[in-house]
């Protein structure tokens, strides 16, 4: 049970880019979950099924806390909210459409879920609208930390904070800052069928 968490380190990733088997490609569309996320945490997540998760080539995602860059397609037919952040995370040159994320996999063990789920913040203020039905694209770049349990809703939104932080600072590093321009995230146009294990680092 999780009761400090004082003494995390404020990145994660090594400061010249990603590891493998980083970077892992994930698409699907929003559905609803809980309804948690913004009424009970203050953190919206965006979930995506994980049943047909297209993952670039590989089929299984340890559970657990991961940072990236999150995409939503604008060309699908939900009318995507606009972008109103300033953060440095989303400079105005940075490709429209495009966010960094922290996304948790697995059974919220605070909750005890029985069925496993991914689960997305943006980080990006949305002013209070939502875009279910969205699809949303994900380059994972990192491991944060392992899904926890805590002894409060308080502590959970303290660590959930955090990795916020850990995924600003991490992503700003030069080496992970120009993922955001990669191709499979920006353009929606290309099939997501060509995404091999061998593009994404994945072998054996
Ligand atoms: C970055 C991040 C980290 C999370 N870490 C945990 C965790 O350690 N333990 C846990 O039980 N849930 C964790 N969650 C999941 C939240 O509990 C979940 O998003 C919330 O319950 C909302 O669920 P809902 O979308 O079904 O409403 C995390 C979510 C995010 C976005
Ligand atoms: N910054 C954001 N990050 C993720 N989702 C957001 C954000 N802002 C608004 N949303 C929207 O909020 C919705 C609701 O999230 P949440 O409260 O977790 O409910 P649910 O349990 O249905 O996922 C998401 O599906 C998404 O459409
Ligand atoms: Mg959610």
């Amino acid at each position: 049970m999780q009761e400090d968490n004082a003494q995390r380190p404020l990145v994660a990733g090594p400061d010249d880019g990603p590891e493998p088997p980083f970077p892992i490609r994930v698409a699907g569309k929003v559905i609803k979950g809980f309804g948690r996320g913004s009424k009970e945490l203050g953190i919206p997540t965006a979930n995506i099924p994980i049943t047909g998760l297209s993952v670039g080539g590989h089929s299984d995602l340890s559970s657990g806390v991961y940072l990236g860059w999150a995409g939503l397609n604008p060309l699908s037919d939900t009318s995507l909210p606009s972008d109103t952040s300033t953060s440095t995370s989303s400079a105005s040159a940075a490709p429209p459409h495009t966010y960094a994320a922290v996304l948790s996999i697995g059974y919220n063990p605070f909750y005890k879920n029985t069925a496993r789920s991914v689960e997305v913040y943006l980080i990006n203020d949305f002013g209070g609208r939502d875009f279910y039905g969205a699809e949303l694209r994900l380059l994972i770049l990192g491991y944060v930390r392992p899904e926890l349990d805590y002894v409060s809703v308080e502590k959970l939104i303290e660590d959930i904070r955090t990795d916020i932080r850990v995924a600003e600072r991490s992503l700003g590093r030069e080496a992970w800052r120009r993922w955001r321009e990669e191709e499979w995230l920006v353009d929606w146009g290309r099939d997501l069928e060509v995404v091999r294990p061998e593009d994404v680092g994945i072998t054996g």
